[in-house]
C-alpha cells in the first residue's frame, strides 16, 4: 500500500468517558450537497443540507477541536492558514495539504488506502457494484479511477465527471453507527435501513483490510443472520425477533465488563440476543443491560436519548426516564392510556452465566446511577441534567437537536450542538462552563488555554445544517482508543 497507510494501531473502549485517543470520523462529501427533497426522508435526512455551510461554519469546528484535543501538532499554529483556505484542502483526504492523522482518523482516508491493493479494489468495486446494481461497463470504467477518488466515488456516489453513479451516503458522518469498539474487540453493524446498506460494506472491508487493525482480525465480530433470513418478508416487516439489524448508536460501552444495548427502530431484539450471546461466549464483558425504546423516528437510537458526560453525570430525556414518568401519574388519565406506550420501554439486565434469569431495572435514573456507582465506582451522588432543563415543550424540542447527543473528550468535557438553548441553562446550573467551539479554538491558538486545563466545560458546536441530519456529536463519533 502507497502513502505509508497507519498501521497496526491499539484499539480499545472500556468506557464513555475517559479521555478519548483515537476515533473514526468522516467529513461531510461532496455527495451530500446532492440530495434532492424528493430522496431526503428515504436517505433519513429531514431536510436537505447547504454542504458549504455544513462543512466550514459546522463540521470543520468538530474537527478542528478533535485535532487539538487529540493531535494538537497537526493544527497548533496553523489555524490561520487553514481557515483562509478556499480549496479546504486540509479537511480532504488524498490531498497534499490534508491533515492526516493517526488520532483523528477519516474512514474515507483508510478507503482510500486499501483500495491501493489491487486485489481489494477488485472485490470491493465487484461487491459495490452488485448492491449498486452497475453495468459491466461501469465496473470497468471504475478501475480507471485512482485509489483517492475510487474511495470518494464509492462513498458520494458521483464522479469527477459529474456523473451519478448510485445514491449518497449521506449518514456516513455518523460512524457511530457502523461499528462499535467493545474493550479490544470490534463489533459491526447490520444497518436497519437501506440508505445505510453501502456504509456496511465499505466498514467490513475497511476493518478486515486496513492495516490499521491488522491486530485486531481475530476480533472483528460479525452478527450471525438468522438462519432463515431469506425466508423473512423484506425489511422492517419482519418482527423483531426476527430482523437482525443492530447500529451503533445502540450499543454503549459504559463500563470494562458492562455494555448497554438499545433495541429500537434500528436495532432488533433478535440481534442484541446474538450479540449477547457472541460476547458472554468470549467473555468479552460479563454484563448486558438491554434498554427496550419506543421504535420512533425522534428516538432512533438510545444515544439520542441519553449519554454520559462525566462519570457521575448523565444527560436525558424526562419523557423516558423517572422524571417524565411520575410527572405523567400524577394524574388519573395515564390508567386509561392505551397500554403500549409504558411496555415498549423496559430495562433488562442479563448477567454472564445465568442469562435466563434477567433482572428488570425500573427507570434510566436507576439504570445510570447503577453505573456511575456500581461499575464505575462514584461514591457520592449521581446527578442527571435533562433536555430542555425539563421544562415543556424544550424537552422534546431540543431532544430533536440532539441535546442528549454528546461526546465525552475526556470526563466532563464534552462537545454538543449550540442550538439547544435549555439544556445549555440546565448545564450552567450544574456548574457547566459553556464555550463555543471558536472562541475555544482562538483561546488554545493564542496560549491561553490548553486542552488539558478545562473542566465541566460544553463545547458548542454551530448546528443549523448538521442537525437537519438527526445526529449530534456522539453519532459523529467512532471511539477507537479511550484512557
Ligand atoms: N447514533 C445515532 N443516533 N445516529 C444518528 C443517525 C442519523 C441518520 N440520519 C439516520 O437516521 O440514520
Amino acid at each position: 500500500m502507497a502513502n505509508n497507510p497507519i498501521s497496526g494501531l491499539p484499539v480499545g473502549v472500556s468506557s464513555e468517558t475517559a479521555t478519548l485517543r483515537r476515533l473514526l470520523i468522516h467529513s461531510p462529501d461532496r455527495g451530500l450537497g446532492k440530495v434532492v427533497p424528493s430522496k431526503a426522508q428515504d436517505w433519513l435526512f429531514e431536510d436537505i443540507v447547504h454542504l458549504d455551510t455544513m462543512r466550514r461554519k459546522e463540521y470543520d469546528y468538530y474537527v478542528k477541536l478533535l485535532l487539538y484535543f487529540l493531535d494538537p501538532e497537526k493544527i497548533k499554529g496553523k489555524l490561520a492558514e487553514i481557515n483562509e483556505d478556499p480549496t479546504r484542502s486540509f479537511f480532504i483526504p488524498g490531498t497534499e495539504k490534508y491533515f492526516a492523522s493517526d488520532h483523528v482518523v477519516d474512514i474515507q482516508r483508510l478507503l482510500g488506502d486499501i483500495l491501493e491493493e489491487p486485489n481489494v479494489r477488485i472485490k470491493l468495486t465487484a461487491a459495490i457494484c452488485g448492491i449498486e446494481r452497475c453495468s459491466y461497463q461501469i465496473q470497468e470504467e471504475l478501475h480507471r479511477f485512482d485509489a483517492h477518488e475510487l474511495a470518494r466515488i464509492f462513498i458520494s456516489g458521483y464522479c469527477s465527471d459529474k456523473r451519478m453513479l448510485f445514491a449518497p451516503l449521506p449518514n456516513l458522518i455518523f460512524t457511530r453507527d457502523i461499528g462499535i469498539v467493545i474493550n479490544d474487540h470490534i463489533l459491526l453493524n447490520k444497518p436497519a435501513k437501506a440508505a445505510r446498506t453501502r456504509e456496511s460494506i465499505l466498514a467490513q472491508f475497511v476493518f478486515f483490510y486496513h492495516p490499521m487493525f491488522a491486530n485486531f482480525k481475530e476480533n472483528i465480530i460479525e452478527i450471525p443472520e438468522n438462519e432463515r433470513h431469506f425466508l423473512l418478508p423484506d425489511d422492517e416487516k419482519a418482527s423483531d425477533y426476527q430482523r437482525c439489524t443492530l447500529e451503533g448508536g445502540d450499543v454503549m460501552m459504559v463500563a470494562p465488563r458492562h455494555l448497554l444495548i438499545g433495541c429500537s427502530e434500528r436495532t432488533s431484539i433478535y440481534a442484541a440476543q446474538q450479540v449477547m450471546k457472541i460476547l458472554f461466549d468470549k467473555s468479552v464483558v460479563d454484563k448486558i443491560t438491554i434498554i427496550k425504546i419506543p421504535k420512533k423516528r425522534d428516538y432512533m437510537h438510545i444515544d439520542t436519548v441519553f449519554t454520559q458526560v462525566r462519570r457521575d453525570v448523565w444527560v436525558l430525556l424526562s419523557a423516558l426516564a423517572r422524571v417524565g414518568d411520575e410527572a405523567r401519574k400524577k394524574d388519573v388519565l395515564h390508567f386509561f392510556a392505551p397500554v403500549d406506550v409504558n411496555k415498549e420501554f423496559r430495562i433488562l439486565q442479563f448477567v454472564k452465566g445465568n442469562q435466563q434469569h434477567p433482572r428488570e431495572i425500573e427507570n434510566l435514573e436507576d439504570l445510570l446511577t447503577e453505573i456511575s456507582q456500581g461499575d464505575l465506582g462514584v461514591s457520592g451522588p449521581v446527578r442527571f441534567i435533562y433536555s430542555g432543563d425539563n421544562e415543556f415543550p424544550y424537552g422534546e424540542r431540543e431532544q430533536w437537536t440532539d441535546s442528549c447527543n454528546l461526546l465525552a473528550l475526556r470526563d466532563g468535557v464534552v462537545i454538543g450542538y449550540d442550538r439547544n438553548d435549555k439544556t445549555l441553562e440546565a448545564f450552567k446550573k450544574q456548574g457547566f462552563k459553556v464555550i463555543t467551539a471558536k472562541r475555544l479554538l482562538e483561546k488554545f491558538e493564542h496560549n491561553e488555554l490548553a486542552p488539558q486545563d478545562l473542566t465541566d466545560t460544553f463545547i458548542t458546536l454551530p448546528s443549523a445544517e448538521l442537525s437537519r441530519a438527526r445526529g449530534g456529536s456522539h453519532c459523529m463519533s467512532m471511539p477507537l482508543l479511550r484512557g
